[in-house]
């Protein structure tokens, strides 16, 4: 794992967007299609508005969440939206996007036909993550419904996830699509993070799933 501190929120969300444009061109050098996946959730809006605005060729990049929640476009939780919103603008709205809401399929449904149709992709190339206090990433939590299957080595790419607690169901890229991701960052901030992610490395990827990627990962944190 590689940790990299910024003195400031801005100063990391700036240097985020600068490195993973950098993967996404040496990785548009050796492939034809890039697949870069992205974290939901409050933290990477502005890495995303300086990505969006770094020209490089997006037509050949696709994009997928890193996880969902299971709700249409249209409601504040959303990734999907946040994803066109904040990353699908200006020179990266050429960039192919793949959401996973189905408003006619249920939710197994769904992760079976999305996990079949977008296996074509192959692995993803540049992986960017956030991760929760509870040292969950993606929609892997601790203890939710449907980690284990998600965790499983044969897991396909996506999987449906409930966690207690919480009405809305989660839809997650599988850890083995997770580990075998090419360029790995994990985005964090605040000390209780910071915290969280030294807690994780001496537990099980069960117990804390960010293990899943933090030992070939890139942090990228701020206290603010
Ligand atoms: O859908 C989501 O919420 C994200 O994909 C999730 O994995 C997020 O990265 C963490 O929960 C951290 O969320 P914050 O950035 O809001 O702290």
């Amino acid at each position: 794992m590689i940790f990299q501190d910024y003195p400031t929120r801005d100063a990391l969300m700036q240097a985020v967007a600068s490195k993973l444009a950098a993967d996404l061109q040496s990785a548009l050098a050796n492939r034809d299609t890039v697949t870069f996946a992205v974290p939901g959730g409050t933290t990477p809006g502005p890495v995303f508005d300086a990505l969006c605005q770094i020209d490089l060729d997006w037509s050949r990049v696709h994009v997928l969440l890193s996880d969902e929640r299971w709700v249409p476009e249209d409601h504040a939780q959303s990734n999907a939206a946040l994803i066109r919103s904040r990353l699908l603008q200006g020179y990266a709205s050429k960039a192919a996007f793949t959401p996973y809401y189905s408003a006619s399929d249920d939710i197994n449904t769904a992760a079976d036909k999305l996990s079949q149709s977008l296996s074509a992709l192959g692995a993803i190339d540049v992986l960017l993550l956030g991760m929760g206090a509870d040292m969950h990433t993606a929609s892997l939590f601790p203890k939710a419904a449907g980690l284990e299957a998600a965790m499983a080595e044969d897991a396909q790419l996506l999987v449906p996830i409930s966690i207690a607690g919480q009405e809305v169901q989660r839809f997650s890229l599988s850890a083995p699509a997770l580990r075998a991701a090419g360029a790995k960052h994990i985005l964090i901030t605040g000390d209780e993070k910071r915290e969280a992610l030294n807690q994780a490395k001496d537990l099980s990827e069960a117990e804390a799933p960010i293990q899943i990627v933090l030992p070939d990962a890139t942090v990228h944190w701020s206290a603010a």
